[in-house]
């Protein structure tokens, strides 16, 4: 019997388990990096077991890799797939214009990538994750190794301050610093900003990248936000129905 979730998870499973209507059968999808992420790989692989959806993964870190193939999802890389119907991610704020920060999970390189080589960035959040102004959340900053001190001394002047000597290591390589800024009053400019350092790689913000956050809450309430079409459609889902449930949890 899968374990009672917290109402936290239970916001995240509704979130992955609605965002499954946003993937049809023949897509290629890319799969985003994180728990909520990890929720909408294992609900699209019952999608394939059950239904027999058919559709193509390109996964956004090594970790959501080897997820999907554990769930019996087709697993290529970008270069393969070449260009998708729809990614769909985690995050760790969004705005009301549905601008992000992204890469608490440390994988926003491959996560800005696959998302801007996507017909449409579908967002998947607890409703804890919506913000009025970016920046509570330290942002992640992919640097090169050569020289990561110099650079972070370099962005530490040009904004504010970085904490933390003991980078994370990226798929890639690459360090993950991150710029506790508390307010992002600019996001536009300040991801220009960073990316001109040189050893930056690639910054966690997504600006004018996500075209809808499918909002999830503990008790089960789903919220569709459409930016493009400026919707908003309400849903909610049954999380007790063991049906829902996976058997690792
Ligand atoms: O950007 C990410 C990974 O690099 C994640 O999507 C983000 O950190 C949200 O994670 P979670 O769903 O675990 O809260």
């Amino acid at each position: 019997m899968p374990a009672e979730l917290s109402p936290i998870d239970k916001a995240k499973f509704v979130a992955a388990k609605r965002a499954t209507d946003f993937v049809e059968d023949g897509m290629r999808v890319g799969l985003g990096t994180g728990s909520t992420a990890a929720w909408l790989v294992r609900c699209l692989g019952e999608l394939v077991r059950d239904d027999g959806l058919r559709i193509i993964g390109v996964p956004t870190s090594s970790r959501t890799a080897d997820l999907a193939r554990e769930v019996g999802i087709k697993v290529v890389s970008l270069d393969e797939a070449k260009w998708l119907d729809v990614t769909i991610d985690g995050a760790d704020e969004y705005d009301a214009n549905l601008n992000l920060i992204k890469g608490g999970g440390g994988a926003l390189l491959q996560e800005k990538i696959v998302a801007t080589a996507s017909d449409q960035m579908v967002v998947i959040a607890d409703i804890s994750k919506q913000v009025e102004t970016l920046g509570a959340f330290p942002l992640p900053v992919e640097v090169v190794p050569f020289g990561w001190q110099t650079t972070k001394a370099l962005v530490e002047e040009t904004l504010v301050r970085l904490n933390g000597d003991t980078p994370y290591v990226t798929d890639e390589g690459n360090y993950i610093v991150d710029l506790h800024l508390k307010r992002i009053g600019n996001p536009r400019q300040l991801s220009l900003v960073l990316n001109q350092i040189p050893g930056v790689v690639e910054n966690g913000l997504f600006i004018d990248i996500c075209d809808a956050v499918v909002i999830g809450y503990g008790d089960g309430k789903v919220e569709v936000r459409d930016i493009n079409a400026g919707t908003v459609e309400e849903d909610h889902l049954d999380f007790v129905d063991e049906k829902n449930m996976f058997s690792d949890l």
